[in-house]
């Protein structure tokens, strides 16, 4: 992999400075940065590309959908689908999400079981509970530990001949617990449950091949891994996608369109209604390439050191309560924390006095927070262009913030 410092020289933001401190992102588990390689791509796009695709007769139009559908095959290769078919552009993970929650609302009833964990994001409870409501299914929940560790056994005996649909996080975005998913769909398969991964976490930094996991369903969003913002893809079994009912009606993903009754197309499309984000499924495309530039084991690997570094240099601290698995090598590099009598919204608001970007609150990860019965934690979450300076400057601003607050 090249140095950090010409990593770096791919990010212009990072040159910013904010209240005239250089910036230091330490929010990537919200949104990674962007490389001047898919900022080019954007550009690109629309200075040379820009026509709506799949039906359009001009040369343009034909160019677009070629680059579009490129990106997709891209996806396909770097998850490692069988077919390109079996990935659905969408808005994002949420998105991704809604879009089977949806779908199985009309195959669930009454009686079946959806199970989710205790370690959720909202993107990944909210849409179950629609489910539920819509179908007369039940939702239930696998407890976790006060490392955030899922009770396998607790899961074991949830599982019935009910259960429908298992939907897990292969990684917390509030604690960077990296959850076992090999086991749950292995478990859940058993009793032939269906298994959607939420992949918005573990995308960017861990290889994840959807047939060796043989996982029915993974969502990612591009914004965490490079690529842009309202663009992301649903993976999902060419057999499950056939069956699934889509949500969005609308143009392209018509066959034919009578007022007796229409037909649908063929996968991808079907699921794919309206104009899509077409220069962000081409900018996702060039962070895919980034990412294969980089090395996907390469930018794990480092961004571990700095979390071995980091949780070194936190634990110093007195007065801090740092939260998730203590094994590091089941994390990954997601520190959230608490400084002991202080709320997390000030230690942020002074961080970024600092010029230092951090997240505080519940992560959208209510059920964790109330849990731990905290109102919020600070989070830091690394990326493959931080260093290990601006995290010893992260810590001596900690320690000014502390001092202010105490
Ligand atoms: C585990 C997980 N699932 C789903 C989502 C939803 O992704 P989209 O917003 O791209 O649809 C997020 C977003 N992560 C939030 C966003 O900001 N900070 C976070 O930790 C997430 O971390």
């Amino acid at each position: 992999m090249k140095s950090i410092q010409d990593i770096r020289k791919d990010f212009p933001i990072l040159e910013r400075k904010v209240n005239g401190k250089p910036l230091i992102y330490f929010d990537n588990a919200a949104t990674s940065q962007t490389p001047v390689q898919v900022i080019d791509s954007v550009v690109h796009y629309y200075s040379f590309l820009n026509a709506n695709i799949h039906r359009g007769v001009h040369t343009l139009s034909q160019e677009a959908t070629d680059a579009y559908e490129k990106a997709r095959i891209k996806l396909q290769k770097h998850f490692n689908a069988k077919k390109s078919s079996e990935i659905i552009f969408t808005s994002g993970a949420t998105q991704a999400i809604n879009l089977v929650a949806n779908g199985y609302a009309l195959i669930l009833k009454e009686g079946d079981e959806i199970i989710v964990s205790a370690s959720e994001h909202h993107s990944n409870i909210v849409p179950w509970q629609f489910t539920c409501e819509r179908s007369g299914a039940t939702l239930k929940v696998i407890p976790m530990d006060k490392k955030g560790i899922l009770d396998l056994e607790a899961f074991n005996k949830l599982l019935s001949n009910r259960t429908k649909l298992v939907c897990v996080q292969h990684v917390s975005n509030a604690l960077g617990n990296i959850h076992p998913i090999e086991i749950i769909i292995k478990k859940a398969h058993e009793k032939g449950a269906v298994v959607l991964v939420d992949g918005a976490q573990s995308a960017p930094h861990i290889q994840t091949d959807v047939q060796a996991l043989d996982v029915d369903f993974y969502v990612v969003s591009a914004h965490k891994m490079y690529g842009t913002t309202g663009v992301g893809a649903l993976y999902g079994k060419e057999e499950l996608l056939s069956k699934l009912p889509p949500y969005q009606g609308g143009g392209e993903m018509i066959k034919e369109v009578k007022f007796e009754g229409s037909t649908y197309a063929d996968l991808p499309h079907k699921f794919e209604a309206g104009t899509p984000n077409i220069c962000g499924g081409i900018a996702f495309g060039s962070a895919i390439d980034y990412i294969h530039e980089l090395g996907i084991e390469n930018i794990a690997n480092y961004e571990h050191k700095l979390l071995e570094y980091a949780t070194q240099k936190l634990k110093m601290i007195d007065g801090i309560e740092i939260y998730g698995n203590d094994d590091l090598s089941k994390r990954t590099a997601v520190i959230s924390f608490n400084l002991k009598g202080i709320h997390p919204y000030d230690v942020g608001t002074i961080l970024d006095k600092l010029g230092i970007a951090v997240r505080t609150g519940h992560h959208c990860a209510q059920p964790i927070m109330e849990f731990y019965n905290i109102p919020g934690t600070v989070r830091v979450s690394f990326a493959v262009y931080n260093t290990f300076e601006e995290i010893d400057i992260f810590i001596e601003g900690l320690k000014k913030a502390q001092m202010m607050l105490q």
